[in-house]
């Protein structure tokens, strides 16, 4: 469904993908490497947020730039930090923006969000203030918001990072469960072993791409040799 193709980007000075090439059509994806791998980067330009300036990026054949004007539906993006993304004052508007967003009119959206709190277990909700809610609160309207306008490709950027141990159940438990493709990104190693892909970035590049126990074991395998070389050579 995402497909790069010898994409080559820059950030500002720096050059963080020079031809990378991924074809992703797994129903869940998931994405590792260290900080400053060009994971979120990847995402970007993924939901057109930013162009190649060499190569293609598509999703469904549609080219990634013309996503927001042609079908806003198409891709969802999670944010690492939800205060990057939640822009209404409350919860029920907050999830009611993507509903209007397709086309549904405001109150109707508003009717949706909160009958879809209540069978998620928050009736109470639809009025909080996005201001009275913890970061892991946050993310967790983003999520719900996610699931509520059901884009059909879902890219999660860091999602268990400020969740607490229940809430990352939850998640990973409703990652298991939608319809949808889902790419994720994460430092929680654990949340993949079920998924049906790993991709393991290294300085923008592919460093491994496979089983997800076999991925992660050799990107584990890697850390753990890396601290060990510096250890050896502070002492
Ligand atoms: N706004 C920016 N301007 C310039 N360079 C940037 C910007 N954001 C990221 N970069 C650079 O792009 C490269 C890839 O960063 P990216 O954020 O994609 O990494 P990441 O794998 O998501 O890291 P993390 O695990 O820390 O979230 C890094 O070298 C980073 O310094």
């Amino acid at each position: 469904m995402l497909s790069i193709t010898q994409a080559g980007l820059k950030r500002g000075n720096t050059l963080v993908f020079d031809d990378l090439t991924l074809n992703l059509h797994e129903p869940r994806i998931g994405l590792i490497g260290d900080n400053g791998a060009g994971k979120s980067s990847l995402f970007r330009l993924a939901c057109g947020l930013e162009a190649p300036y060499t190569g293609s990026v598509s999703v469904q054949g549609l080219p990634a730039y013309r996503i927001n004007a042609q079908r806003p539906n198409l891709v969802g993006m999670m944010f690492q930090n939800p205060d990057d993304q939640i822009v209404f004052p409350t919860v029920q508007e907050e999830l009611a923006l993507g509903l209007t967003a397709t086309g549904l009119p405001r109150r109707e959206a508003i009717a949706q969000a909160r009958a879809f709190l209540a069978t998620r277990g928050l009736p109470d909700w639809p009025e909080r203030a996005i201001s009275s809610l913890s970061q892991g609160q946050r993310q967790h309207v983003c999520w719900l918001a996610m699931l509520l306008t059901q884009p059909a490709l879902i890219l999660l950027d860091e999602p268990f990072a400020s969740l607490d141990l229940p809430s990352q159940a939850l998640l990973h438990s409703d990652l298991a469960r939608v319809g949808q493709q889902v790419i994720v990104s994460t430092h929680v190693l654990e949340h993949l072993q079920d998924f049906d892909r790993v991709i393991w970035l290294e300085q923008g590049r592919v460093r491994a791409d496979g089983h997800p126990v076999t991925v992660c074991a050799d990107y584990r395998a890697d850390v753990a040799a890396r601290i060990a070389a510096r250890t050896a050579k502070v002492t």
